[in-house]
């Protein structure tokens, strides 16, 4: 039988989540301590699948689930999406009344997800945080003092542990996204979503918004960005972006294949049938001109911030030649000739682009020091 790793103990929103996903196949469900441990088994063989809670309506994404994803999760594919409608309880020992409660443990996101309410009703209380859901239960019904946990009814089953205030969580719509990993892609079909881990240059302007370009001008719905570090250096981001549609689909593969180019790094961590929600009908022509209009703004204020560039290297060029003449005529047919190939292989008018070039250059050689 298939077995699917998650989020333990027993007693979890991942629990719940895991036996949605499973729905009528038969299917093992094995309780791990962490998220590293479910991507490890998942990687490493001991189960086929894996759960991880990705996003919550009201506290946005797990950042632990995006950076394993990213960084460690090298040898596994998205296949699924699960998103649980999540209700979070207050439970405690029989006998403890709510006055008596002196520690209140959970998950770090339940507590996020409970913050003002707990604070409004249990103000000063110590909020502890745990490896989940469920261990909060199963700590508060080992210890003999007034503790509480947020959790779930079956945690407060499972431990003998009564609900001592229902639903606390401070949004209503209280949902929560989970994704599913396994080794292999799963097959793919209408309805499904892709996600896609990107990194550009931040330091060129438009760089993020023409690569998102690829997919408004083919009418590609985005139904989800968001920015985590890449653990470089400060201020570089990697970005996760999904989108409805798969590889396979002609525009999605065009689209891919210009973000590709676009991008320092680009890789598909897979596609999935979309949970729910439908998706979104593709209209690739209402904002056609709209878009197109705006990208040659942003190209066209790239050209001239890369000539400031050129004409920043060019002022260089000349404090090294130091009395040597300016114009060098080899060295300017070399460039001539290989932005002649370059505009060939672009499939640009050679001789424009190099008339282009040659208007420019004496700009160029006076910015060195005039013609030596
Ligand atoms: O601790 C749990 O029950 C989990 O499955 C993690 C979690 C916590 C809060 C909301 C959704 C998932």
């Amino acid at each position: 039988m298939e077995t699917i790793a998650y989020l333990g103990p027993e007693g979890t929103h991942s629990e719940e989540a895991a036996s949605r996903w499973a729905g009528d196949r038969p299917m093992l469900l094995r309780p791990l301590r962490s998220l590293v441990e479910v991507v490890g088994a998942v990687e490493g063989g001991s189960v086929d699948w894996g759960l991880l809670p990705a996003e919550n309506s009201g506290e946005g994404s797990l950042g632990l689930t995006l950076d394993l994803l990213a960084h460690q999760a090298d040898r596994v594919q998205i296949c699924g999406e699960v998103v649980l409608r999540i209700r979070h309880h207050l439970l405690a020992r029989p006998g403890v009344s709510r006055e008596r409660v002196t520690r209140i443990i959970s998950h770090s996101q339940a507590l996020a997800q409970c913050r003002e309410h707990l604070a409004r009703d249990f103000p000063g209380v110590e909020l502890v945080e745990s490896t989940s859901t469920a261990e909060a239960a199963r700590a508060v019904a080992q210890t003999g003092r007034p503790w509480a946990a947020v959790g779930t009814r079956k945690a407060a089953r499972l431990h003998g542990l009564s609900v001592l205030a229902e639903d606390v969580a401070d949004l209503k719509e209280n949902a929560t996204r989970f994704l599913v990993i396994g080794r292999r892609g799963c097959r793919t079909g209408p309805g499904d979503k892709t996600t896609v881990l990107v990194a550009v240059d931040g330091r060129r302007p438009g760089s993020l918004y023409r690569l998102l370009g690829e997919f408004a001008r083919r009418g590609i719905n985005l139904t989800r960005i968001e920015s985590r570090p890449a653990k470089t250096r400060l201020g570089e981001y990697i970005f996760f972006i999904d989108l409805e549609g798969h590889p396979g689909e002609p525009e999605v593969d065009e689209a891919l294949a210009g973000v590709r180019a676009r991008s320092s790094f680009c890789k598909i961590l897979g596609s999935y049938p979309a949970d729910g929600a439908s998706q979104t009908p593709r209209d690739p022509v209402s904002s056609d001109l709209e878009t197109i209009r705006a990208e040659i703004d942003v190209t066209d204020s790239q050209i001239v911030a890369l000539l400031a560039e050129r004409a920043e290297l060019a002022r260089r060029a000349g404090k090294f030649k130091d009395g040597r003449p300016v114009r060098d005529p080899e060295r300017e047919a070399e460039i001539k000739e290989r932005l002649r190939a370059l505009a060939v292989r672009k499939g640009l008018d050679a001789d424009i682009v190099t008339g282009v070039y040659e208007l420019l250059l004496p700009y160029f050689v006076e910015l060195q020091g005039g013609p030596g």
